[in-house]
């Protein structure tokens, strides 16, 4: 799972720091007419067993729903990658109010939220903590979230959370199909070279960003504000909201579209 060393190596979060020296660094803001249209980029292929859920975390930066991912039930391949990957957790970045809380931008325009799967390379690494310091270690499908219509996929997390108000609290998950968040057409992406948004920001993801939204309602999206930054002991109580990272340089990198 991807918890673990991570988590340790830096205790807090301190905001949008800039690495020194990282010219790959995510997220970024995807300018829809400067994304290079490439024929060779395959339809996504995702496989998800729900059996291989596990848990549902609060990590004090997002919640994590964790999967088992010391066999290859749940593959991601195809798109851009080389590789099989592997779904080791989802996750999501939100703001305090409906303007703002996605990490990408398409043309500027910030959605209210981003889920992003996590899979790591199990072609090439035995373990998550090992994938995240190589170049092509991860691959990130992100997804942009809007306000509308209730998401019935959704509503078993959203039910899960006011167990894990706080930080560092763990229920028992299972039975979650990840394939219930993803929109219906997952062969219009963009992808491009970038890194995690939280810190260790290792430049080692291959991101995968979803064109089509999914819809969430007003209601499900105000249960991800009532989770807290601060764990049950701390006496200021904060509000887990605009968790995200601002979209960082280029460098002159491409952004690839898989349509025109
Ligand atoms: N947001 S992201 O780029 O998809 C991503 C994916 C997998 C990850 O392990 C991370 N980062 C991560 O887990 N960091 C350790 C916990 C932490 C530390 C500081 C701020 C936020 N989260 C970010
Ligand atoms: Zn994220």
């Amino acid at each position: 799972s991807s918890k673990s060393v991570l988590s340790q190596m830096h205790p807090m979060w301190l905001g949008p720091l800039e690495v020194p020296g990282g010219d790959h660094q995510s997220p970024i803001d995807i300018a829809v007419k400067k994304a290079v249209f490439d024929s060779d980029l395959k339809p996504l292929e995702s496989s998800y067993d729900p059996q291989t859920c596990q848990q549902i975390w609060n990590n004090g930066y997002s919640f994590l729903v964790e999967y088992d991912d010391t066999t290859d039930k749940n593959t991601l391949k195809g798109g851009p990658l080389q590789d099989k990957y592997r779904l080791c957790q989802f996750h999501f970045h939100w703001g305090e109010s409906n303007d703002w809380g996605s990490e990408h931008t398409v043309d500027r325009r910030l959605f209210p939220a981003e889920l992003h799967l996590v899979h790591w390379n199990s072609d090439r690494y035995t373990l998550f903590e090992e994938a995240v310091m190589e170049e092509n270690g991860l691959a990130v499908i992100g997804i942009f979230l809007k306000v509308g219509k209730r998401h019935e996929g959704l509503q078993k997390l959203v039910d899960a959370l006011p167990a894990i108000r706080h930080k560092d609290s763990v229920v028992e998950f299972t039975r979650f199909d990840p394939a219930s968040l993803l929109p219906s057409n997952i062969d219009d992406y963009w992808t491009y070279h970038g890194s995690l948004t939280t810190p260790p920001l290792t430049e080692s993801v291959t991101w995968i960003v979803m064109k089509q939204h999914i819809e969430v309602s007003h209601d499900q999206l105000a249960v991800f504000r009532s989770l807290l930054f601060t764990s049950a002991e701390e006496e200021v109580q904060k509000s887990m909201v605009n968790n995200f990272r601002v979209q960082q340089p280029l460098r002159g990198r491409t952004v690839r579209s898989s349509f025109t």
